[in-house]
């Protein structure tokens, strides 16, 4: 057994080649970026203005100024010419500030009655209500570097300089694999000694919050078939993700039938609980992540071991996050408990709840849970107050 962090790192070393994709820009929240996006033109494009009214030169104004309306500057018209200095052109918000005009009153700060525009201001200051060309970017600046995590105001950003597809880094070709003759689809009625796959569905759904979609698929505890499904598996997928048939069973077939196909087991046993028999190796173009089958132990697997793989692999930095404990802990064992919690936020800080349950085949007590902290293996009192790393799979 080694320790849940000496596993963390050791897992993390093992990258994927990632490589680059390109994909439709609304399809690319979430994921990182492997281009600069550069402005292709000043950013405003033109000098906008940004509130409905009249526009004027500023010097114009004083006690008692009114201006003659030349016409309307509308948003999507070319740009217009005020004539005369003394006179004003309406504008609307969005439109190109009018030539000769150098700021917006808006209609709330003016009379306008019969073609003649009476602003109840005295002065204005120059490119009032006027958002400058360039003033945001200007055109060949880097907007976006590589390496950022998308999200949709990027993605705006990006279809506003003219970038319809996008290219990200890779994600892994992923297969989640549940084992066990005791597991019946979902949608199927389970004889009284049958249980319905439900991790399948858990490991897609955190999947899916990765952003990572993948393929799924039911094996069975034979060791023949698993050999044959397996050899394909490990060829066609970068990734592949287990839950059960990792631990001292009769029938637990998982990390012999893989290491005879020539994985590179590199972890088989973690100082934690729960997840004790978690299995991680290596094929030569692929990972092998074997989450212990009892649900809390596959999901708190998965955050605590797939999740900062992936984000490593990807170049997303994580910072660690701590939680309050608000209950004293004893736990007396020289393992890391990843002790279930509740997460509020008080007084802006993150406090923990323990969210009790009867062990990690409670999938009822883990749907009630935020995530959970992890609480070291050097000690067995854990006092209320203290603070130690969380982990989420609920946004906080
Ligand atoms: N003698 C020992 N027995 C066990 C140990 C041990 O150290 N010595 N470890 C225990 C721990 S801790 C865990 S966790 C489990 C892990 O077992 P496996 O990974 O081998 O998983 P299975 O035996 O296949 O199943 C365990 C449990 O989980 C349920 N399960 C499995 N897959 C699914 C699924 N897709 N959806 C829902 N539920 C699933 C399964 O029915 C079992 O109840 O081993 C302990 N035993
Ligand atoms: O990994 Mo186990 O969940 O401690 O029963
Ligand atoms: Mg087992």
């Amino acid at each position: 057994m080694i320790p849940v962090t000496q596993a963390q790192n050791l897992i993390k070393s093992h990258s994927f080649k990632a490589g680059v994709e390109t994909v439709p820009i609304a399809m690319a929240s979430g994921r990182v970026l492997a281009e600069d996006i550069l402005a292709d033109r000043d950013a405003p494009p033109f000098d906008r203005v940004t509130m409905d009214g009249i526009a004027i030169r500023s010097s114009e104004l004083g006690p008692g100024k009114s201006f003659l309306v030349e016409g309307i500057q509308a948003a999507g018209q070319p740009q217009q010419t005020i004539q005369d200095p003394a006179h004003c052109m309406e504008v609307m918000t969005g439109a190109v500030l009018p030539a000769g005009a150098d700021c917006v009153i808006p209609y709330e700060q003016v009379e306008i009655d019969n073609g003649i525009a009476s602003p109840i201001l005295e002065e204005v200051l120059p490119f009032a209500n006027v958002h400058r060309q360039g003033s945001d970017a200007g055109r060949g600046d880097t907007l976006l570097p590589v390496g950022t995590l998308l999200h949709a105001g990027h993605i705006g950003l990006m279809a506003s300089v003219g970038i319809s597809k996008v290219c990200v880094v890779r994600l892994p070709r992923v297969v989640v694999c549940a084992t066990g003759d005791e597991l019946v689809p979902i949608d199927s009625t389970p004889q009284p000694h049958q249980i319905r796959n439900s991790n399948s569905s858990m490991l897609l759904g955190a999947l899916q919050s990765l952003g990572v979609s993948a393929d799924s698929v039911h094996l069975p505890d034979d060791r023949d078939l698993l050999v044959d499904s397996l050899d394909q598996l490990k060829d066609r997928y970068e990734v592949l993700l287990f839950s059960g048939s990792v631990s001292k069973g009769r029938f637990d077939y998982l990390p012999e039938v893989l290491q005879s196909l020539g994985m590179e087991r590199k972890i088989h046993g973690v100082a934690q609980r729960p997840g004790k028999p978690f299995l991680f190796g290596t094929f030569q173009d692929s990972v092998v992540f074997g989450f212990p089958g009892n649900p809390a132990s596959t999901l708190v697997c998965f955050h605590a071991f797939f999740t900062p793989w992936f984000r490593a692999n990807q170049g997303i930095e994580q910072s660690p996050v701590e939680a309050e404990l608000n209950s004293t802990i004893t736990f007396p064992k020289p393992l890391t408990y990843h002790l279930l919690v509740n997460v509020s936020k008080e007084n802006n800080r993150m406090v923990a709840t323990p969210v009790q349950n009867s062990g990690s085949g409670d999938l009822i007590h883990l749907a009630l849970a935020d995530g959970f902290i992890s609480l070291p293996p050097e000690r067995g009192r854990f006092e209320k107050g203290e603070s130690f790393q969380l982990t989420v799979w609920r946004p906080i």
